[in-house]
């Protein structure tokens, strides 16, 4: 096959911007696919685009399947962008071909040809005998967008990109990262769902609807049914708009905030997690005690839930958050109890339930989950991927990272002995709507909000309820310290424990060793370059001071 062209607007040398400058990238600069694809300040991606569709069009055609291409940076601010892969189950990119796309995307200009050819060797006879005699036909790149200023000139990167080996490529515009997986799956697995937005939520509204149904109010409910949504500025807003046309009012009172501000600005879920403020648009007064709102991220992936302090505590910024821990904790005992019915009829299957955090959970969450729960805990580190592995482990895996970003998988056991197995049983009909509600492919605030008001409604449980009968969240804080080079900080142990520099863990185990009921560690992000420190203690005052002493042992080294 004769070598492609590869256009100069998106070559390192002339990469040029969405508002039609040329913003050189440096021959020799490595980047590297993080925590959550490549994520920059806008400017520089578009050839990192053009080089991941081209990456994606080689996985498609060797699979024979859709392959996705997501343009966000999520609750980066409104002038960053970036852009993940999408395997065709819907999940995350593997992570051999992590590797190639950062091969691909760190080749000089030069050596791009050859680092193309050497990716296209990698290839098994098999695959490359059924690309050459053209069998090749359900190979697809579906690419989408955030609200992003650069998204439309990103998402002609990628088109190009795929172009080079005639991919046929499929622009499904401006949505949500859930949505895109859930898309590309849809391609791949027909029976799933019609592979666009319509059919998308129509899927998931109507299992809502279906399970809204056969779900009764307990006596003496306290649930009340109007959710109040930050939308972060983001996609989150228009297609959440659109979603709702598909549920009834009375079932469901959406109001939705700021939907056409500054994306992520004072605002969303990554926002409210860190400050533990309002956001703004939100007055206390309005929505204290008795309101319940929910904020989402700037690509819908994530949702916490939160409530002012109430006029009376004095404090009128400070929420009370109902973070990752507390909604995965309600999915657990809304499953568990499914599940324990399920097992007391069918004697001959056993069906396991885990739940993923990583070292962020709340401490208390985590002790409740063993202790009253009984249930399974495993503890990964940070990052998606990492979760939804260990969670697949499970025939029920619910994974939650604290900051609002889980879902629930289910295995294949589960498919046949549930999903697929017609019955009037009150305990499976419940546990196949609710897997049909829930986006299997990756955290969805739009399902979970779904999955959600589902198990309130069950429990008929009120904001008060929801805190209350669970546990208390132990007092926390993340504190983030801008770094030099965060490579040389190295951990094990799923991140709490730092193996380098040298001495460190020792001086850190120390300053834990002076509070009571304390937990802290230290680690460098994935995604910024900083370090992040994270300290739990017994009182407020404490935990403060624990993160601040932890802050001057990560001072100390940075200017050693
Ligand atoms: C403490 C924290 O919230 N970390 C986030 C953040 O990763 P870091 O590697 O910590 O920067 O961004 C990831 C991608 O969005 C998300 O998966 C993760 O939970
Ligand atoms: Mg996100």
């Amino acid at each position: 096959m004769a070598d492609p062209v590869f256009p100069h607007q998106f070559s390192r040398a002339g990469n040029t911007t969405h508002t039609g400058e040329v913003f050189s990238i440096p021959q020799e600069e490595q980047l590297a696919y993080g925590t959550a694809g490549f994520r920059f300040r806008a400017e520089k991606l578009p050839f990192i685009v053009f080089r991941c569709a081209y990456v994606a069009s080689l996985r498609a055609r060797q699979l024979d399947s859709a392959i996705g291409v997501m343009i966000t940076a999520s609750h980066n601010p409104a002038a960053d962008n970036g852009v993940k892969l999408v395997d065709p189950s819907g999940d995350m990119l593997s992570q051999q071909w992590e590797k190639y796309a950062t091969e691909i995307v760190n080749a000089t200009d030069e050596d791009l040809p050859s680092a193309v050819r050497a990716l296209e060797k990698q290839m098994s006879q098999v695959e490359k005998s059924r690309i050459s005699s053209g069998q090749t036909k359900n190979a697809r790149v579906v690419c989408g967008m955030d609200t992003r200023i650069s998204g439309p000139h990103l998402m002609s990167a990628a088109r190009a990109g795929s172009a080079l080996f005639n991919v046929q490529f499929v622009d499904v515009g401006i949505v949500t990262t859930p949505m895109l997986h859930y898309t590309v799956k849809s391609f791949n697995e027909p029976e799933f769902a019609e592979p666009t937005n319509q059919g998308y939520y129509r899927a998931i509204s109507s299992a809502f609807r279906e399970l809204y149904g056969i779900t009764q109010e307990p006596e003496g409910s306290r649930y009340q049914p109007h959710v109040i949504v930050d939308c972060a500025n983001g996609v989150g807003a228009p297609r959440l708009r659109e979603f709702l046309e598909h549920i009834p009012r009375d079932m469901l009172e959406i109001e939705l905030r700021n939907e056409r501000g500054e994306l992520n600005h004072d605002c969303g879920a990554d926002f409210v997690k860190i400050s533990q403020k309002m956001p703004t648009e939100f007055r206390n007064s309005e929505e204290g005690k008795e309101g319940k709102c929910v904020s989402f991220d700037g690509d819908a992936d994530r949702i916490l839930y939160f409530r002012g302090k109430g006029a009376e505590s004095g404090d009128s910024e400070s929420v009370e958050l109902f973070d990752g821990d507390r909604i995965a904790v309600l999915f657990a005992m809304y499953l568990k109890e499914q599940l324990d019915e399920f097992a007391a009829i069918k004697t001959n299957y056993r069906l396991t339930m885990g739940i993923i955090q990583t070292a962020y959970a709340n401490g208390a969450s985590t002790r409740f989950i063993r202790d009253s729960l009984k249930i399974e805990t495993v503890i990964v580190p940070t990052g998606v991927k990492h979760l939804h592995e260990a969670a697949s482990e499970f025939d029920v895996g619910i994974y939650f990272e604290a900051n609002g970003h889980g879902t629930v998988v289910f295995s294949e056991q589960f498919n046949s002995a549930i999903r697929r197995a017609p019955s009037s049983i009150m305990c499976i009909r419940r546990l196949a709507l609710f897997s049909r509600v829930i986006n299997e492919t990756v955290g969805d605030a739009f399902a979970d909000l779904m999955a959600i008001e589902m198990c309130l409604r069950h429990f008929g449980w009120s904001m008060d309820d929801w805190n209350q009968k669970l546990y208390s969240d132990v007092p926390n804080i993340q504190i983030k310290v801008p770094v030099d080079d965060r490579s040389i900080f190295k951990t094990t142990n799923a991140e709490q424990t730092l193996l380098k520099p040298d001495g460190i863990q020792k001086r850190i185990d120390e300053d834990v060793a002076k509070f009571k009921s304390s937990r802290a560690f230290i680690r460098p992000s994935g995604t910024e370059n900083i370090v992040r420190i994270y300290a739990e203690a017994d009182t407020v005052e404490n935990t403060l001071l624990l993160g601040k002493s932890l802050e001057q042992v990560v001072l100390s080294i940075r200017s050693a």
